[in-house]
């Protein structure tokens, strides 16, 4: 049996301003108790301009939630008018960054260049990445998701160390199962993160592979994660828009209760 711990993680997207942020986070930590935080790590990914407000509630509290940023720039600082950097981030004590999620992938051209550059910006200042890869429904059709996904993995984590690779977090998120509700079975979800744990042992070893979490996103709900986290190569969930009830994340949390 695997001895990772789950990752829930909620990426509220552009949703939530920092007072709605506030209040959210206090409802969770309000609902959710030691026992939780023992048996799973939660974490939110709010917006960037809602990341101090989090960092004050959770410093102030003594919150065991932790929290991230949902991209990076590569760059450390300069004329990128728009960027965030790493050592902004890690100033706000951030633990993670989504990097590489479809939704930059697609509005925002991102390649697979770009996302390694900012997994490797990521480790640079002391933060985890949330390495997202997936197909899209074409490429499913094709019968083409396993090296498709692969490929991304590949090229994100392209000349990482295996000191740095061994704590990342790989989020499989097949885009036609993104905010449709279209989920994805959970035996299919099984197959690309079996791949996915096969692949890493292959660029590292079996040792390193076993230690990465691998989440599944894409229209996970309290009524379906059960049946996701009974994988055995799901180690978490990364929850969009069902992260923004603060009640059904914290469903999702207590997956094992569903
Ligand atoms: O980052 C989260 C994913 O894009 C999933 O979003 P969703 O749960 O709204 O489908």
């Amino acid at each position: 049996m695997s001895t990772r711990t789950p990752l829930m993680a909620g990426n509220w997207k552009m949703n939530l301003n920092h007072l709605e942020a506030i209040a959210h986070v206090q409802k969770l930590a309000f609902a959710l108790a030691d026992k939780d935080y023992e048996a799973v790590e939660v974490a939110v990914l709010p917006p960037f301009t809602d990341l101090r407000s989090v960092q004050t509630l959770v410093d102030g509290d003594k919150l065991k939630i932790k929290y991230g940023a949902q991209d990076i720039s590569q760059h450390d600082s300069g004329a990128y008018t728009g960027e965030i950097s790493g050592p902004m981030l890690s100033k706000l004590k951030c633990t993670y960054v989504v990097i590489g999620h479809s939704e930059r992938r697609q509005y925002h051209a991102e390649t697979d260049e770009l996302v390694n550059a900012k997994v490797k910006a990521a480790y640079k200042h002391g933060l985890t990445p949330i390495l997202c890869v997936g197909e899209e429904l074409d490429v499913r059709e094709a019968g083409n998701h396993v090296t498709h996904t692969l490929a991304q993995v590949e090229g994100g984590l392209k000349d990482l160390p295996a000191e740095q690779a061994e704590t990342v977090v790989i989020a499989y998120e097949p885009v036609w199962a993104i905010g449709t509700g279209k989920v994805c079975g959970a035996e299919d979800a099984q197959e690309v993160c079996a791949a996915i744990r096969a692949k890493l042992a292959e660029l590292y070893s079996q040792d390193v592979a076993d230690k990465i979490r691998i989440q599944y996103g894409g229209s996970v709900k309290s009524g379906n994660v059960a049946e996701i986290m009974a994988q055995a190569d799901i180690d978490g969930a990364l929850v969009g828009g069902a992260s923004l009830d603060a009640d059904e994340f914290v469903k999702i949390v207590r997956f094992r209760d569903q």
